[in-house]
Formats: C-alpha cells, structure tokens, sequence
C-alpha cells in the first residue's frame, strides 16, 4: 500500500453527471482529496453532491470527465476500488427484521478481511443494541448502523453521505470523534453535509456546490477568509456613529445602527478592532456588548449561494432576451 500522505486518492477532473431526460446535475467539477484528509462537499439542496458522491462510489457512469480512486476507475474497475473503499448512503436500506448483531454479520460476511462485527458496532456505540431488529432502531441508531457496517472493511477510502442525518447533538459529536480517529490513522474521507458547523469542525478541506459547479473550494478558513469579519457594540446614551472616527478610514465596508447598536462589517479586522478601541479609550466610552468575530462558514455559505443564484438569474435574463 502507498502511505504517501501526498498521494492524491480521490481525483476528480471536469466531472459530469446527465441523468435520463438530459437533465446535467453535476456540470463539470474538479478536485483532489489527499491521503487522510477528510473532504466535505457541501451545498443547497440539489447542488449535485449525491450525484458526484455516486459517481466516486463506481454507481455510476459520469457522462464526462474523470474519476480516480486509489488511481483506478471506480466504476469500470468496481472490483479492485469497492474492497478498499467504505460507503455510507443515505438510506442503508437493509432487512429490518433482523437484529444488528445478525445484520452485521451478515455483511461482514460479504467483506474480505471484515472487522469482527462487535468491533464494528463498538466503534458506533451500538454495541449494547446488538440484540435488538433493526426496525425498532431509532432515525439516529440506523445511521450509526450504516456507519458501522461502512467500516466492517477497515476501509482506505470512506465516503459519508450526510453521516450524522437524524443524530442527537451527543451522537453527532460522538460522530465527528471517530470521523476524527479513523483520519488520525489514515483514513481518507469524503463526506456531505447540509451542517456547516460539521464542515467547520471537521473538514481539512471543503468545496460548496451550487447547480453542480463548485463555487468556493479550500481550507474552512480560506472560504470563510473571503468573507467580511463584523464588530457590534452598543454605544452609550449621548453618542452617535458619527462621533467615531470615519468609517472609511476605519476600514469598515457596511454598516449598520439599530438604536444604540452599531454592527460594523470589514475585511481588515484588525484595523478596525483597533481603531474603534483607541477611540473608546481616548473618548473614555465604555462599549457594552462589544462583540468581535470572523465569518462563520455558514454566513460564507449563504453569501455564496446568493451570489451564486444572482449569477444564474443573470444567465438567465440574457439567455431569455
Ligand atoms: N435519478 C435522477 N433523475 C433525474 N434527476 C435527478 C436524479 N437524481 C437526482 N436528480 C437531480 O439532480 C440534481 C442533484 O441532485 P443530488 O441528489 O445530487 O443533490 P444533493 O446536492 O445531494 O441534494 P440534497 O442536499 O437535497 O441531498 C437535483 O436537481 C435532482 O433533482
């Protein structure tokens, strides 16, 4: 096995989906993950991620581009990639009448070199329902089921398609930990998700779909590093926003008052942090509920999608006219 951790192990070059009907829902998209590197592909509902993810997993055919993964085809080659490879999809689908214990045994039995099921299921914490039919699992029990029966193979690749869908807060957290683990020894992930937070906080590197192009693509912090950071501040009785220096030389690129309240938007935020606290000092004014901070991912997703959506309006004025 190759451990460079370099290694590109996904690559995804002019990738194209067209479903029955010619409808194109994934229009060309490139990208590479790394050896253990966990990679999220993030988007708005029918952004096209289901789509690619099918097409990494071998469902599929692309109708352009290409796919590698551990550099072979994965869908002409199926037989060398779906050994090395673990899939979750968003509905497991499995026979509910059995128990998990039977369930995973059942498919480890289809798996060379399969974990023992227990291992498996200890890993999602459903070790304790072992006994219990998969129908009477809960939403959140079922995902961690598809979970565990993803990792029967100590998979090289795994792909998680919305893996913490349904979970509680705990059991999404407890998620995100063994995400985390698997990575630390190698695993290399490719997930989606509709949570951001999930992205921020586990992703080394993302891309945001939209109408199945990619609209950003780069470390949580690169994406979120193009957006503007905000200060908000209450101003005390007697003074105005006007009183502050201007906001031009405060480096402030939007503003906005709501009574006392001035929410201030900016790219240097370090110069206007600075500048609004040098004031405060100088005046002597006491700024309550002074609130500093970066853009969250989701506030650059949303700008995105906006921005994106515009875009697509625009094409489609001209297109009409
Ligand atoms: N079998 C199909 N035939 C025709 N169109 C399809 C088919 N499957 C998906 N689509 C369309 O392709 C587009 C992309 O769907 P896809 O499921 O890949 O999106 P997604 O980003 O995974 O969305 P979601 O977040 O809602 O799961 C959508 O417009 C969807 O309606």
């Amino acid at each position: 096995m190759n451990t460079d951790e370099h290694e590109h192990v996904i690559e995804v070059t002019d990738l194209r989906r067209v479903y029955g009907g010619g409808f194109e829902a994934v229009r060309g998209i490139t990208f590479a993950v790394r050896r253990g590197e966990v990679f999220a592909l993030l988007g708005t509902n029918g952004a096209g991620k289901t789509s690619t993810v099918e097409l990494l997993e071998g469902l599929a055919r692309p109708a352009g581009g290409r796919v590698r993964v551990l550099g072979h085809d994965p869908h002409a080659e199926r037989d060398v990639v779906r050994p090395r490879t673990g899939v979750m999809l968003q509905e497991g689908g499995f026979p509910s009448e059995l128990t998990v214990a039977e369930t995973a045994r059942m498919w480890a039995g289809c798996v060379s070199g399969a974990r023992p099921p227990r291992e498996a299921l200890a890993l999602v914490g459903l070790e304790r329902r072992a006994g219990v039919r998969v129908k009477q699992l809960s939403g959140g029990e079922r995902r961690r089921l598809d979970l565990a029966l993803a990792l029967l193979g100590r998979p090289e690749v795994l792909f998680l398609d919305e893996p913490t869908t349904g979970l509680d807060a705990e059991g999404r957290r407890e998620t995100w930990e063994l995400v985390r683990a698997l990575r630390d020894g190698g695993t290399t992930v490719l997930l989606t998700t509709h949570y951001l937070e999930e992205a921020e906080g586990l992703a080394d590197r993302l891309a945001i779909l939209h109408e199945g192009r990619i609209a950003a693509a780069g470390t949580p912090a690169e994406v979120t590093a193009a957006q503007p950071s905000r200060i908000s501040f209450e101003l005390p009785d007697g003074y105005f926003v006007g009183d502050l220096p201007s906001l031009g030389e405060l480096g402030v690129v939007g503003h906005e008052v709501d009574g006392r309240v001035v929410r201030l938007r900016t790219r240097e935020l370090q110069r206007t942090a600075t500048g609004v606290l040098v004031w405060a000092r100088r005046a002597e004014v006491e700024l309550r509920r002074l609130d500093v901070r970066s853009a969250s991912l989701e506030e650059a997703f949303l700008r995105i999608a906006r921005e994106a959506s515009a875009k697509t309006a625009e094409r489609y004025e001209e297109y009409a006219a």
